[in-house]
């Protein structure tokens, strides 16, 4: 199980790190090596948890069980008619999927109440660590995400663990499309710290353009974090952030996540200009993840359903792409990669406190600070002439164009494993969509295996802006995060650090490119 970060100095006094109290019972805070963890040593309680407690095996004596800090949700002193009690609440593992939340309570009224009052701080101080306690979160819910469910997942799976974290919740059964943006963009920023969806992507994509659709608009895309509970059938936010496709884990997550910058995309088309957080896409992966909309019952396994029924068509998509490109070059990219993966705790916004800027920026192109809407466009929009100096080409035989700012796309689908949460670039994977059909599955089925970054077939670059022009195709798809956009010229191009999300360690789960850690 995860751990949260070490807690910040200074550590606890020995004092503030046993508590003794009545009838034997002893709770002691051990942190250092594989534990960071409450060792409560109660008879009573290692009875009833004979085997184990949160998946920890219990060792050694048999009157002790450990809860790692992690799952410590809330910590308390109840003063009632002359009996003070400590109340710890926690995350009980119930199975890899699911917590249920579940209370220690213990009668205090043989120890001084400062003593327990200090002790109850420093647990909460280890098991939050750099997280901000009792969050107030504005929660929405879409009944429709993914196979259905999400009502019911909210309720069962997440509602309570956040209910005894403290959270403050505000919660909104979505009725509608486009509601997300709405209620975003008139949102009380101040009265929110974090937007959570229980939803699929889409949701998300709603969210970040509400908050991007304000007069001001970097305020509230700083101020208020965007998370994402999975209720969907792609899930991909959450599989980056919380390093998990299932509710119970990133709610635990979610209660436990860190304020970081996250890098967005604006889009611009026709006359819109809108938001992208996740993807942009044309070809094979747009068409296996829009054109199976009927397929939704599937949950995950829908796109790869769509992918082996296209993969033997050998469709391709004639455009002309041209784009800015930052690093070329496989082993440049895991340098790359390997760099910002060493340097990754800068991008944590340290604290909730709204005046931390963003995270240290690595990209050249710093967009100018003017006002307080969404920053200006540094190259134009597709409506303009292309700048000079991006590479510009004709493709005749596209098969794929897909463009990721997170790792994960779905579940096992880790298609852009260079990708890195505030770098201030993109990721571009490009291939022909003529290849053998037994190469382009290989290729395909590599991606679960985290093996297609090396190959051959497969064009990889990080950039800073791309426009994409599809050409002699009178329709088609366009997957903007997820969603269908006209089948009409698009230009995109990053904000660095421009958003703000909550995950699990201030970087993206993933397990990066193959082999980055010994590049040089
Ligand atoms: N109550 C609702 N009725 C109809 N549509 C809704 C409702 N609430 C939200 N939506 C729309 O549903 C769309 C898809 O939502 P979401 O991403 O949450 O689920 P999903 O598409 O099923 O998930 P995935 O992207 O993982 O497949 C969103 O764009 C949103 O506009």
């Amino acid at each position: 199980m995860a751990q949260p970060d070490s807690p910040a100095e200074p550590p606890a006094k020995s004092a503030e790190r046993v508590l003794n109290l009545d009838n034997g019972i002893h709770l002691t805070l051990r942190t250092g090596l594989g534990s960071g963890t409450l060792f409560v040593r109660d008879k009573e309680l290692a009875k009833r948890n004979r085997t184990r407690l949160c998946g920890i095996a219990i060792a050694g004596s048999s009157v002790e069980v450990a809860i790692p800090y992690y799952n410590i949700l809330w910590a308390t002193i109840f003063r009632g008619d002359g009996r003070n009690e400590l109340v710890i609440d926690y995350a009980a593992e119930k199975s890899s999927t699911q917590f249920r939340p579940a209370k220690l309570r213990y009668d205090i009224h043989g120890t001084p109440i400062a003593t327990v009052e200090a002790w109850v701080e420093t647990l909460l101080r280890y098991s939050y660590g750099q997280a901000q306690r009792q969050r107030r979160a504005k929660v929405l819910v879409n009944p429709h995400a993914g196979p259905g469910g999400a009502v019911r997942l909210w309720e069962h799976e997440v509602k309570p663990l956040f209910e005894a974290a403290r959270m403050e919740l505000d919660v909104v059964t979505t009725t509608h499309g486009g509601e997300g943006t709405e209620i975003c963009q008139a949102l009380d920023i101040y009265a929110y710290d974090v937007v959570v969806v229980c939803s699929g992507d889409g949701l998300a994509y709603e969210v970040f353009n509400g908050l991007g659709k304000r007069a001001d608009a970097r305020k509230a895309l700083q101020k208020i974090a965007v998370a994402h509970i999975p209720c969907g059938s792609g899930n991909a936010m959450s599989c980056n952030l919380n390093g998990s496709y299932v509710p119970g884990p990133s709610a635990l997550a979610v209660i436990k996540g860190i304020r970081t910058s996250v890098d967005l995309m604006s889009v611009s088309q026709g006359s819109q200009r809108m938001l992208s957080f996740l993807s942009q896409s044309v070809g094979i992966v747009a068409e296996c993840d829009l054109g199976t909309e009927h397929l939704r019952w599937l949950g995950a396994k829908r796109f790869d359903v769509g992918i082996a029924q296209r993969i033997f068509s050998k469709k391709v998509y004639p455009c002309d792409i041209a784009v800015k490109v930052e690093i070329e070059g496989k082993d440049q990219i895991k340098a790359h990669y390997k760099q910002n993966r060493n340097g990754e705790v800068q991008n944590q916004k340290i604290n909730d406190d709204e005046s931390i800027p963003g995270a240290p920026l690595s990209t050249k192109d710093i967009q100018p600070d003017v006002g307080e809407g969404l920053p200006p466009l540094r190259f134009g929009t597709v409506n303009d002439p292309l700048p000079e100096d991006w590479q510009a080409a004709s493709c005749d035989k596209l098969g794929n164009f897909y463009c990721g700012n997170m790792a994960w796309m779905a579940p096992n689908a880790n298609f852009f494993p260079a990708a890195c949460i505030n770098d201030g670039l993109m990721d571009v994977i490009i291939n022909d969509g003529d290849i053998p059909s037994l190469k382009y599955i290989d290729l395909m089925t590599s991606v679960e295996a985290n093996k297609h970054f090396d190959k051959q077939l497969l064009s990889y670059q990080k950039v800073v802006a791309y426009r994409f022009t599809p050409r002699n195709q009178t329709d088609g798809y366009i997957s903007i995060d997820g969603e269908r956009v006209p089948f009409e010229p698009f230009q995109v191009e990053v904000h660095p650090g421009l958003g703000t999300v909550l995950s699990k360690s201030g970087r993206y789960e993933a397990n990066g490119p193959p082999g980055w850690e010994e590049s040089v």
